[in-house]
């Protein structure tokens, strides 16, 4: 009797206890999600600026010893605006000509992007175009690798103009019925405004993150390896350019399945994706191509053969991985993968009140990013050529870490929202992330 009064009244107790705790651990998420905000809304946005902006132009005066600071550095020389007019009109010649479009999922508020189809076109043509042009100028790679920080110069002052023309549309004349709500202008000019905005008659972001930064990825570390082989190709310097140009290919062969992708469905045209692509990849995305110029590769020919090859087997299997995917969508799920019918579950997507479905077969139900996964692999494979130079020519493989796990839990809170309770029936079918038993 005793213990049932003891136990009667110190259940009360207990539940006021938890009431307590509730509500405390309710005030510190608050709390927590109020700093999350502060932090996203007033200190990301400057300290991106500030810090990005003029790194790319510091560390190429790292990978080319003995150049002093020069004011054109950061606004460009008669060189570098020649180059950087000529690509852009190039690169936007290639979206206005007539011909195949394809047309993009549709936005919440019912927008339904238009891209010109012709990526495999533009790449080809611009690469067999720029080592056609070394008939007519033999010294052009190496002339690009000296004027590299000028065009950086000038992709700088290009793209923050982009960002702020882009700025003010969205703010003053947008495009589309999107209703934005008005945030911290710093806020505003870093994650952009509008998700589909056109300029000139194009797609912006298809201009600045297929045709400008990824072409520009290809031209730059190719006219890397001719200015570094001017007395013989080095072996490991060619495995670096090896497995990145196949890696971009495969971009351009898969360009349509990149209209599907965060950066193109969720991402707002402004500083982190236009900035990124126009400034961040020509200069960052490239930069152990760039390095091993000055700091050949101590590879030998069969180290280099063997990376080589590994590196276009990792880079096939990140494809591979996105593949899956594209064919499962594309079949409705009626499509067979590692011998077997694909396994699905159904997911309802809570923003379009449609029933949609998750890949459980395949890579698909290894892990929930190891495209992801392969992608890192991949980057450490053409890093690699620069081993015993410390640190440099690996920075793109440690920004990528951070930039795809950063990644990966973005995605997941997008899933999470749109299939609610569905996503999480998914995680526990599909536990791991990136690295099975592990991550
Ligand atoms: N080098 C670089 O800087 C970067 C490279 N990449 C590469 O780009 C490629 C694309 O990556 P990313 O854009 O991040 O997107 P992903 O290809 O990883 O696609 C994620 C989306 O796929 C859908 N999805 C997730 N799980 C399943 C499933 N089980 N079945 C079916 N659909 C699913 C969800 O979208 P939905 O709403 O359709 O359900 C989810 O939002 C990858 O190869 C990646 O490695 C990516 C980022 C940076
Ligand atoms: C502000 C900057 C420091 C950060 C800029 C980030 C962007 C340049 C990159 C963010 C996501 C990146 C990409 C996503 C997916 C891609 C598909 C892949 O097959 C090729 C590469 C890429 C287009 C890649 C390009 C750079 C980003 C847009």
């Amino acid at each position: 009797m005793a213990a049932k009064k003891k136990q009667k009244s110190s259940a009360p107790v207990t539940s006021s206890v938890e009431k307590k705790t509730s509500k405390a651990e309710k005030k510190g998420s608050e709390a927590w999600k109020r700093m999350k905000t502060i932090v996203h809304n007033h200190v990301v946005p400057p300290l991106f600026l500030v810090f990005f902006t003029p790194i790319v132009q510091v560390l190429a005066l790292k990978a080319i010893p003995g150049i002093p600071f020069e004011w054109d550095r950061i606004l460009g020389n008669a060189y570098s605006w020649k180059v950087v007019t000529i690509f852009l009109s190039w690169a936007l010649t290639f979206l206005l000509i007539p011909g195949r479009t394809f047309e993009g999922p549709a936005t919440s508020f019912g927008y339904v992007p238009v891209y010109a189809d012709n990526g495999l076109f533009y790449y080809a043509t611009t690469f067999i175009t720029y080592l056609g042009l070394h008939f007519v100028y033999p010294n052009l790679s190496l002339d690009i690798y000296h004027n590299m920080p000028y065009i950086l110069g000038s992709l700088n002052i290009f793209a923050l103009a982009l960002c702020l023309i882009l700025l003010i549309m969205g703010k003053w004349r947008p495009q589309t019925s999107e209703k934005m709500p008005s945030a911290p202008i710093l806020l505003e000019f870093y994650r952009g405004m509008e998700i589909h905005p056109r300029l000139l008659g194009v797609d912006v972001k298809q201009w600045t993150n297929c045709r400008v930064g990824m072409m520009a990825w290809q031209i730059l570390i190719v006219a890397f390896l001719i200015a570094g082989g001017r007395h013989g190709v080095n072996p490991g310097h060619l495995a670096n350019v090896v497995i990145q140009t196949f890696y971009i290919t495969k971009f351009y062969y898969w360009e349509t399945g990149y209209f599907n992708t965060l950066d193109i469905t969720l991402d707002r045209a402004g500083y982190y994706i236009c900035w990124g692509c126009l400034v961040w990849v020509p200069g960052f995305y490239t930069y152990s191509s760039f390095y091993l110029v000055a700091h050949p590769s101590t590879l030998t020919e069969q180290a280099a053969f063997f990376v080589a090859l590994l590196g276009l087997f990792i880079v096939a299997v990140n494809y591979r991985i996105d593949y899956e995917k594209q064919l499962f969508r594309a079949t409705n799920g009626n499509c067979r993968l590692w011998g077997k019918p694909a396994k699905s579950m159904a997911a309802f997507n809570q923003i379009s009140k449609r029933t949609s479905t998750l890949l459980l077969s395949g890579f698909w139900g290894v892990g929930r990013h190891l495209n992801y996964t392969f992608e890192i692999i991949a980057a450490f494979l053409w890093c690699f050529p620069g081993y015993g130079y410390g640190i440099w020519s690996f920075l793109y493989f440690f920004f990528l870490i951070g930039l795809l796990v950063h990644r990966c839990y973005r995605d997941e809170e997008k899933c999470s929202a749109k299939y609610g309770h569905f996503w999480n029936d998914y995680c526990k079918r599909v536990p791991y992330r990136m690295i099975p038993y592990v991550f």
